[in-house]
């Protein structure tokens, strides 16, 4: 079942109810910056990340260094930003509300 890239209303919608997201890849993804007070914190991030992306089948990309962990959020199968990427944020945001 192929999934819809959003609209740009959509996308913009979206958007102004996810903080510390912006657009990247020319509106085709969606990425975040998440910073920890150490490796550790942020690794364990990852982890829960992690396990939330494969029981939703959706993947990050995503790269670290130290405290730092950079997101980028986009769907393949869609050409851009989905419904997917948007749950996946939010649910990032979750982990560390
Ligand atoms: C076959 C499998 O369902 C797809 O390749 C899934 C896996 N994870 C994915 N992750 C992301 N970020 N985008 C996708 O389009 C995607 N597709």
């Amino acid at each position: 079942m192929a999934i819809a890239e959003l609209t740009e209303t959509e996308r913009n919608a979206a958007l102004a109810e996810l903080a510390g997201w912006s657009l990247s890849r020319e509106g085709k993804a969606i990425e975040r910056t998440f910073t920890f007070t150490d490796f550790s914190e942020a690794f364990a991030f990852m982890t829960r990340a992690a396990l939330l992306a494969e029981k939703a089948d959706h993947h990050p990309e995503w790269f670290n260094v130290y405290n730092r962990v950079e997101v980028t959020l986009t769907t393949h199968d869609a050409g851009g930003v989905s419904q997917r990427d948007v749950a996946m944020a939010k649910a990032m945001d979750a982990l560390v509300a």
